[in-house]
């Protein structure tokens, strides 16, 4: 199996719809630090398992500097944007999203 990581920081801004009275509730940014992960088990015809630049253009060129809940269609937990760059780059396996020091949420493939 052959695998490729890349780590991708993006500024951007979400508000979540949350069933509880919080803060995160209002419009507000991060500097999301997010670990994207591929894998194959053979390499396409460029010898590669995806093009990091690809990978660049279907999240950095999306998400930076966006409001996050624009281009998602769910509400933009870190959760759920880990897993929407899993279904939404080639051959992507796991994510991991970090919105601050001490908070990551991380989306697996079964
Ligand atoms: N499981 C999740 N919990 C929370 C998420 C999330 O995406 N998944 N997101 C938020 C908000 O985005 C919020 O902005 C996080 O605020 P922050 O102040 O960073 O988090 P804490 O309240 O934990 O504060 P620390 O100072 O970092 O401890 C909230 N929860
Ligand atoms: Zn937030």
């Amino acid at each position: 199996m052959y695998y490729v990581r890349k780590r991708l920081e993006i500024s951007a801004a979400h508000q979540l719809e949350l069933s509880y009275p919080s803060k995160c509730t209002n419009l507000h940014g991060h500097n999301w630090i997010i670990t994207v992960e591929c894998r194959a088990r053979e390499l396409n015809a460029d010898g590669m398992v995806v093009d990091f630049t690809k990978i660049k253009e279907l999240v950095m060129d999306r998400l930076d500097h966006a409001v996050i809940n624009d281009v998602i269609d769910c509400n933009p937990t870190a959760e759920n944007i880990a897993r929407w760059i899993v279904d939404t780059v080639p051959n992507c396996w796991r994510c991991e999203v970090q919105e601050s020091e001490g908070n990551v949420a991380i989306y697996e493939k079964d």
